[in-house]
């Protein structure tokens, strides 16, 4: 069995249709105008006990609306879903239990009580036992540097503060499954940095499913080996980080700076198949070419032969301009990748 386990889910909401201004918003109070915005296609999804997942997709893809009905929070239109063999809607206080989630924007910490206090509310509700609770607080305190704010309130921590403060919150009863919507939106690299470090930590050592959704593309390069990408309310692309990035980024790009110009070179890489030569000016250029018909050396040492090279470094095509062409329609993950 799945750890999570989707088969035709789906998603509508009736969207009210109201004209512009007052006159409008009158006509709607009496003749109020709806619309079917179908925000998730019946999609199939199974996700395995300890996968790390990425669930991303451009601006109202759909993805929060899965994750709401992975969740429990939402109601399918249609079709099923299983966490942990349970239905998360029909058996919430069962699901809440087995999963920890931390939604980017909201905290689940009370406002004005110190965040101390809050953990042990959270033990409470969680019937969490003392030994693990101990457990997890030390560990907890110390991997995410909590003990400089863990006597203040929510209310008072920065952003960061507080997603550190949300994440152990969401894990302090070791639940099997973590649910993470924009875990590091609007913090800086050092928070980000730690956040990652924790996730991948407790991932490896106590084998915790993982899935996330981001717009950070750092989120997914260093945490998630799958990737699901989601456009439209429909899964468009479903397999590992790597096969993406071996089918699709597989032109690689390197920057030379020679000791005199090499016209002739430059005239020679122009018309090679397989090669794109941008000069930047007559001693900088760079030679674009494809991975699988040329190796790095074969074109560092081609250059080498015509004169001399002062300085070279090499690019690989980013994670982030692969999935920005697939967003933008530029790239097919159905097709051949051209
Ligand atoms: N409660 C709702 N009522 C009506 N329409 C909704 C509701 N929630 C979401 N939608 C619509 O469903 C679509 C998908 O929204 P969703 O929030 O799942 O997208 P998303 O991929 O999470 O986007 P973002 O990256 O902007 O958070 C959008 O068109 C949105 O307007």
């Amino acid at each position: 069995m799945s750890m999570i386990e989707a088969r035709g889910l789906s998603k509508s909401f009736m969207q009210a249709v109201k004209e512009p201004g007052l006159k409008g918003a009158v006509k709607h109070l009496f003749v109020p105008r709806h619309i079917e915005k179908v925000a998730v296609k019946p999609l199939d999804l199974r996700i395995e006990a300890g996968e790390t997942v990425a669930y991303v997709g451009p601006n109202g893809a759909g993805k929060s609306t899965t994750i709401k009905m992975l969740t429990g929070i939402l109601m399918p239109s249609s079709g099923s879903v299983s966490v942990n063999g349970i239905n998360p809607y029909k058996r919430r206080m069962e699901n809440a239990a087995q999963i920890g989630a931390v939604f980017g924007q909201r905290t689940q910490l009370w406002w004005d009580i110190p965040i101390a206090e809050s953990f042990s509310l959270l033990k409470d509700i969680y019937q969490i036992p003392d030994a693990l609770y101990k457990k997890n607080m030390d560990l907890f305190t110390d991997m995410l540097g909590m003990g400089e704010f863990i006597h203040l309130s929510a209310r008072k921590l920065s952003l960061g503060q507080r997603m550190r403060a949300d994440l152990a919150a969401a894990l302090l009863h070791n639940p099997p499954i973590l649910y993470l919507d924009e875990p590091t939106i609007g913090l800086d690299v050092s928070v980000k940095q730690k956040i990652r470090g924790f996730i991948r930590q407790i991932n490896q050592e106590q084998k915790t499913t993982v899935m996330l959704t981001t717009h950070d593309l750092g989120d997914i390069e260093d945490l998630c080996k799958r990737l699901v990408i989601i456009d439209h309310g429909a899964i468009i692309y479903d397999g590992t980080l790597s096969e993406v990035k071996a089918r699709f980024a597989k032109n690689r790009v390197i920057f030379f700076q020679a000791g005199s110009p090499m016209p002739e070179l430059l005239a020679q890489l122009a018309l090679t198949p397989g090669m794109k030569l941008e000069e930047q000016s007559a001693l900088e250029f760079s030679v674009s070419f494809d991975r699988y018909e040329y190796t790095a050396s074969e074109v560092v040492s081609r250059v080498m032969r015509h004169g001399e090279v002062i300085d070279f470094r090499m690019e690989d095509t980013h994670i982030e301009q692969v999935i920005k062409a697939v967003y933008d329609g530029h790239l097919d993950l159905n097709g051949t990748g051209e």
